[in-house]
């Protein structure tokens, strides 16, 4: 399915943008339904947005947050995209938003997952907003090439819910949605900056299997076109 490209001249103009237009997509759920949720990604890119999305008006008592993945690490860990979120976006006007975090203490990822995924019926499905990143590898959420879970997590037959993923370029292991958790997002973005990220893209949206580069198994098979968000 062709993508939308909104390109940005810088990382600010992004933010803002993309601010908005999740302001106004949440906005709509809590109108139709008095509440809605959002799925964001970890990592270095989001930050900008964050903290623009975080002043932002809404009534955010009725906003759930969560992440696409995470890393199985406490929540003080410098690594945690649970830090990132809770530092960047859950400030402001946004700290009165609910955050379900995917990290659990337990013996295994394998239990944090199976933990998480019960407590994530609570949202009800679809998601209204999902932020995607992409790494230079072509991983998106935890959907890593080589990953040990890689098949099952992008399988469309896999359940909703959460599933444990380990894989070189991972570092720790990994708690994902799987694929069919994201897909069908109400407004579904990637957002990526950078010349490398630019070129990744491009390699993924050329021909090539799923698992050389789990991206594209969004960029192809998502419900509605991904809205690609890019700045240099
Ligand atoms: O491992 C991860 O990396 C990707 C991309 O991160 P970035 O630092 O290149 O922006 C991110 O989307 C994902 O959530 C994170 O766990």
């Amino acid at each position: 399915m062709a993508a939308i490209l909104h390109d940005f001249t810088n990382a600010a103009e992004l933010a803002n943008d993309l601010a908005d237009k999740v302001t106004e997509r949440l906005s709509a759920a809590i109108k139709a339904r008095a509440a809605a949720s959002i799925a964001v990604s970890g990592g270095s890119t989001p930050k900008a947005f964050f903290q623009a999305l975080s002043v932002r008006d809404l009534d955010w008592s009725k906003v759930t947050v969560t992440l696409v993945d995470e890393r199985f690490v406490p929540a003080d860990n410098e690594r945690s995209n649970h830090l990132l979120v809770a530092n960047n976006l859950l400030q402001n006007k946004a700290k009165a938003a609910r955050f379900l975090p995917l990290y659990r203490k337990s013996a295994s990822a394998e239990d944090a997952a199976k933990l998480a995924t019960a407590e994530m019926k609570a949202i009800g499905n679809p998601f209204d907003v999902v932020i995607l990143g992409m790494g230079g590898d072509g991983h998106t959420a935890s959907f890593f090439p080589g990953g040990s879970n890689l098949a099952a997590a992008l399988d469309p037959a896999t359940p909703r819910g959460i599933i444990t993923m380990e894989a070189e370029g991972a570092g720790e292991p990994r708690l994902t949605f799987t694929f069919s958790s994201l897909h069908d997002a109400g407004l579904l973005v990637l957002h990526i900056e950078g010349a490398g990220k630019k070129d990744a893209l491009a390699k993924a949206q050329g021909t090539g299997e799923e698992a050389e580069m789990p991206v594209r198994a969004v960029l192809r098979r998502a419900a509605s076109p991904v809205e690609i968000y890019w700045a240099p």
